[in-house]
């Protein structure tokens, strides 16, 4: 175990029954790293986490927590054993405790000095300091899951598993509440996994994203890497609002498409003249009234800073482009543009009839633009 590694999964396969659900999945998270398992309804997510957890054993593969062994195929420490504490989408506060008494039900055994120590310390961390005799009920839902939070961090676990904690609560509520938590969880050092389909909660939360399909991790890094150099085609139309371009594949270094030539400064594997796709991503593109391209907008949608347009090129390629919202222009108006990609990331063309991708085929190099 290295100095800093905290949780360790290492081929970790997972089954209901016959049914293979989780495949040799790996990750480590260091210590006080908050981690993320985002992907589609039924990847797998709330099963890997169930089987951190200890409610699922491990079909192949180890889970490992500060070096011991919680899971292998001959070894399951019971949940109660693994101190991990967990908060789950159902708030779940005891209605007939007050809230000093939730907050205190893992520290029972602490001498009661302590307990209303703790319990004072972490109302003032999570923000609601003085609640101590109220009760469940007279709290609003973001309240309580603060309450729920402060409940499982009490006993100071080695590891916080979060399921879907924010996805009862209202959008604005969990704009606030979701870096509101992070940075209680960073307060405390904590190690923390959260499960969720809304990569929005992702990228604020976590400091590494697992995205998840099918039981696989095709990804495992920081939300900038997940975003701007995806591995796989599946994470690149999964997270943000790309776009395909169709290009071409000029030399190892360049490649042609409707955005002009543009050049990476790492070779692409692909041969000369191979057809592949381009991700765009919203912002690579600006809004310029004198830029090099000009396209139709034909879709606009009102994002509160900003607008998104999608906006056509001459021989009908549609880009994405994210423009400050003073810059408000009609459905039919043209749009000059610019082209600001940091990031070269090519993928080679779905199969035309299947539709299938070979999702390990991504080649993503740092790119220059030469010309646009
Ligand atoms: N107890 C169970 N017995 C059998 N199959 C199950 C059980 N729990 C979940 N599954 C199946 O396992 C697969 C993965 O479910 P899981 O809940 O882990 O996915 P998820 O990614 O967390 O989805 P969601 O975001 O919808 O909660 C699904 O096909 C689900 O139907």
């Amino acid at each position: 175990m290295s100095a800093t590694e905290h949780l360790n999964l290492a081929d970790v396969t997972l089954a209901y029954g016959e049914t293979e659900i989780v495949h040799n999945v790996s990750l480590t998270l260091k210590h006080g790293e908050i981690g993320c398992l985002l992907g589609p309804s039924g990847c797998g997510k709330s099963t890997l986490l169930r089987s951190i957890a200890g409610f699922e054993p491990v079909k192949a593969g180890e889970i490992k927590m500060l070096g011991r062994c919680l899971s292998s195929q001959t070894e399951n420490v019971p949940t109660e054993k693994r101190n991990i504490g967990m908060v789950f989408q159902d708030i779940a506060l005891f209605p007939h405790l007050s809230i000093a008494d939730n907050i205190a039900f893992g520290i029972k055994d602490w001498a009661k000095s302590e307990q209303a120590k703790r319990v004072a310390e972490l109302l003032e961390l999570v923000g609601l300091p003085g609640v101590e005799k109220r009760y469940p009920h007279s709290l609003s839902g973001g309240q309580q899951q603060r309450i729920a939070l402060a409940r499982a961090i009490a006993p100071k676990p080695d590891l916080l598993l979060l399921d879907e904690p924010f996805s009862g609560l209202d959008a604005n509520l969990r704009e606030t509440l979701v870096p509101e938590i992070r940075d209680i969880l960073k307060h405390e050092s904590m190690s923390a996994i959260l499960v969720t389909h809304d990569q929005m909660e992702a990228f604020a939360m976590a400091d590494k994203v697992a995205v998840m399909m099918q039981g696989e991790i095709q990804q495992w890094g920081s939300a900038f890497n997940i975003y701007h150099e995806p591995k796989t085609r599946f994470v690149a139309d999964f997270i943000g609002l790309g776009e395909f371009l169709k290009a071409t594949i000029i030399d190892e270094f360049s490649v042609d498409s409707a955005l002009g030539c543009l050049k990476g400064d790492e070779p692409l594997r692909f041969p000369a003249g191979t057809e592949v796709e381009l991700l765009i991503r919203p912002d690579d593109i600006q809004h310029a009234e004198d830029g090099p391209l000009r396209g139709t907008i034909v879709k606009k949608w009102f994002r509160g800073s900003h607008y998104l347009y999608h906006v056509e090129l001459e021989h009908g390629e549609v880009l994405p482009c994210i423009t400050a919202c003073h810059h408000d222009h009609g459905v039919g108006e043209m749009l000059g543009l610019s082209v600001e990609l940091d990031h070269l990331v090519v993928f080679p063309l779905c199969d035309p009839e299947t539709g299938v991708c070979d999702l390990q085929e991504a080649e993503v190099v740092q790119a220059q633009v030469v010309n646009a």
